[in-house]
């Protein structure tokens, strides 16, 4: 059986007033791609926040790559954020650099290599999200929905991580660019041997790319497991979720 990478356990989440998490747990496994889904405000975006240290919970333990988080040194912080890459729901590029620039932005931050390798780096990178060097001069303003994503995470693989995390990826891309990604997620998942966590909405995505999942609903995870253990939860939230997307199951296997 495949290693736990990312253990979250039990843990409480408050932000201002609201209490966004009540013990909730879930783990992620080496290799896999693990999505995390639920109704709009069930705590998504703010639990992927918490595996990347942006947010810290009130109490119970997150445990990543052998670190517990919540008694983690700077020093180790440091070292730790090398090995994730995350790509933001807006692609978060900077708007005043090239293509390029937010490519090679992190390697000129973590790393002293020269110049010519951090070309070069970037370079492989853009080639690796499908996208030709003739984009690397480009300003994001100048790019399509799709090139933003991309650079996104061509930005967000550039210092080699092991675990990616992605907010909704798909978001804002028509039914083929979406088709396209998740594809190129999948790609890069077997070619480079990430593991992964996306928050995704998008059901043809959980059909397409997702291993595992779980289900966020009542502050805490619902269902956990792979599309066909979870789909059969009786669990009015889960039930609810795939209401529709059971129909288009039965409507592919021609029932
Ligand atoms: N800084 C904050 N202060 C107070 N409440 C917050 C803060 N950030 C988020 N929230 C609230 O926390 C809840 C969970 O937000 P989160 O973005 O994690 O949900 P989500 O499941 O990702 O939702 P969506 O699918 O709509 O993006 C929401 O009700 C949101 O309003």
């Amino acid at each position: 059986m495949n290693k736990i990478v990312i253990s979250v356990s039990d843990i409480v989440t408050r932000l201002g007033l609201n209490l966004i998490h009540d013990g909730l747990s879930m783990s992620v496994k080496r290799g896999e791609i693990y999505g995390l889904l639920g109704g709009s405000g069930s705590g998504k975006s703010t639990l992927l926040k918490e595996m990347i240290m942006l947010v810290r919970p009130e109490s119970g333990e997150i445990r990543l790559l052998e670190h517990n988080l919540t008694s983690i040194t700077l020093t180790e912080i440091a070292k730790l954020q090398r090995r994730w890459g995350v790509l933001f729901q807006s692609g978060a590029l900077y708007s005043s650099l090239t293509v390029k620039e937010n490519i090679g932005i992190t390697l000129r931050e973590y790393t002293c290599l020269p110049d010519t390798l951090i070309q070069e780096i970037v370079r492989v990178k853009l080639r690796m999200v499908g996208l030709s060097d003739g984009a690397a001069d480009l300003y994001p303003s100048q790019l399509s929905g799709g090139m933003i994503k991309r650079v996104a995470l061509a930005r967000a693989l550039a210092m080699d991580p092991e675990l990616l995390f992605l907010d909704e990826p798909t978001s804002g891309l028509d039914p083929v660019g979406a088709e396209a990604f998740d594809h190129l997620i999948l790609e890069l998942r077997d070619i480079l041997g990430l593991t992964i966590v996306m928050v995704t909405h998008d059901l043809d995505s959980i059909w397409t790319v997702v291993d595992r999942f779980a289900v966020l609903g009542d502050k805490k995870v619902v269902a956990e497991g792979c599309l066909a253990d979870v789909i059969e939860n009786p669990h009015p939230i889960v039930q609810q979720f795939f209401k529709g997307a059971r129909g288009k199951i039965r409507s592919q296997n021609g029932k």
